[in-house]
């Protein structure tokens, strides 16, 4: 038996409104309790005065690109730069290639997972075959796999039937369908945001309405199937205020939004530079405050990285030519305690339930909280440190991130998966035993 006591830190965790001065015990790979634990002796001690003490962040928009794309990411490196992020668990996206489609794959990516020995990887299973459009996977042996949830992200599902039939067949399994909600007819050939800036840049733009009008399309279907439905990478003002309207009408919606979407606007396009290149795109100033009210009043539930890595050689083609998206798991905590906490719009403990408690909620993740009895799933966080974003450090195979040369604010600096130490900050003092050498 092994225990570990992390002492002295702030204690937050949203699951039992718990935010104080306090010392949490660990007895091998589960929580024993905060605060005095009679009779117990430590075998370890981890300091952790002037520290967050919470549990392990959680990322439900992961693109770890194994099976098929490994020259961008595999998921031992991509779990390692999750836990170089703060993060213990990830959710990772099916459009790998082949996709996640069946038992197989979905099994695969655990295996993969547990061999890397790094963060936990639960598996998102496609909606349709191939991620096709055309037929509807095969939910049951996904569940079977592992799979925690469903879609086509990277695409969206274009007909209406085939979401409605995967809205209504995923209730038997209570798990949600994911939404990359973008109409194509409107998007197509765009490569930025709609708007007075691809028009002045004389580039080809992607409209809110192509997310709109999905979201509208998806929040209608979930209300009338009574599907768990969840719109992945929210980016504009008129998607949070529909899935706002979807809530208040009782409809089965959660939202998610990604770092991006509330630090960044379509003019850093006029660099011409690819790491700007997302889908959905970065949008304008309006629609960042409209994401960060979103945050504020509960609309959008969760934060996610939608973590997209692309190898250099795809990311330095034109504009027209490389690929969406950027990395986001080392760059998630700082840029949410820089952009949410540090201006107020989010307390340390609304931001941290955003990144724990409520992703597992989402997806039914056995983790989230440091409830006794559950698994001992940690991050140390250091809220005061700052330091200048360097994509080179990065453990991520991809360097695609618009954040380098950034000034940041907390960080990482201990993490625990199942009650080891997976993870320590360069500089952080290691873990002190109590027994003499
Ligand atoms: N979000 C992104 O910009 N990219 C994603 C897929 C997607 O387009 O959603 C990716 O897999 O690279």
């Amino acid at each position: 038996m092994s225990t570990i006591l992390i002492r002295n830190g702030r204690v937050i965790d949203p699951s039992q409104l718990i935010d104080r001065i306090d010392d949490l015990w660990i007895v091998d790979d589960r929580i024993l309790g905060i605060g005095p634990q009679p009779n117990r002796h430590p075998d370890t001690i981890i300091d952790a005065t002037g520290q967050i003490v919470a549990p392990g962040l959680i990322d439900i928009h992961v693109h770890l690109r194994e099976p098929g794309r490994e020259e961008d990411e595999t998921i031992a490196s991509g779990t390692a730069a999750a836990l170089a992020g703060g993060v213990t668990s990830v959710a990772c996206m099916p459009n790998t290639e082949p996709a996640i489609d069946s038992q197989a794959a979905a099994e695969f990516v655990i295996l993969q997972a547990k061999r890397a020995g790094n963060a936990n990887v639960f598996p998102i299973g496609a909606i349709t075959k191939g991620r096709l459009g055309q037929e509807l996977a095969e939910f049951g042996g996904l569940v079977e796999g592992g799979a925690v949830a469903f879609t086509d992200d990277g695409t969206p599902v274009v007909s209406a039937e085939i979401m409605r039939r995967a809205l209504e067949y995923s209730r038997m399994f209570d798990k949600p369908i994911l939404s990359h909600a973008e109409d194509l007819d409107l998007t197509r050939g765009g490569v930025m945001n709609e708007g007075i800036e691809s028009l002045r840049l004389g580039l080809r733009g992607m409209p809110a309405i192509a997310e709109e009008v999905m979201i509208y399309r998806d929040i209608a279907l979930a209300e009338r199937t009574g599907g768990r439905l969840h719109i992945l990478h929210v980016s504009t003002a008129g998607g949070v205020d529909l899935i706002r309207q979807g809530k208040k009408r009782g409809v089965r919606v959660t939202g998610e939004a990604c770092p991006h979407h509330f630090t960044l606007t379509d003019r850093c396009l006029r660099t011409f530079d690819s790491n700007f290149k997302m889908s959905p795109p970065l949008r304008t100033d309006n629609d960042v405050q409209a994401i960060i009210e979103g945050l504020k009043d509960g609309t959008l539930d969760a934060l996610a990285t939608d973590h997209a890595p692309h190898a250099p050689e795809k990311k330095s083609r034109e504009l027209e030519h490389t690929p969406n998206g950027i990395l986001g798991l080392e760059t998630f905590l700082p840029l949410c305690v820089t952009y949410l906490v540090e201006p107020g719009h989010l307390s340390w403990s609304e931001m941290i339930r955003k990144m724990t408690l409520v992703p597992a909620g989402i997806m039914s993740l056995p983790r989230g909280t440091l409830k006794a009895n559950a698994i001992a799933d940690v991050t140390i966080i250091d809220p005061t440190t700052t330091y200048t974003i360097d994509v080179n450090q990065s453990r991520s195979k991809s360097r695609n991130s618009p954040y380098h040369g950034w000034s940041v604010r907390g960080r990482a600096t201990t993490v625990l998966v199942g009650g080891r130490v997976k993870y320590q900050l360069a500089g952080t003092p290691p873990p002190q035993s109590t027994h003499l050498a």
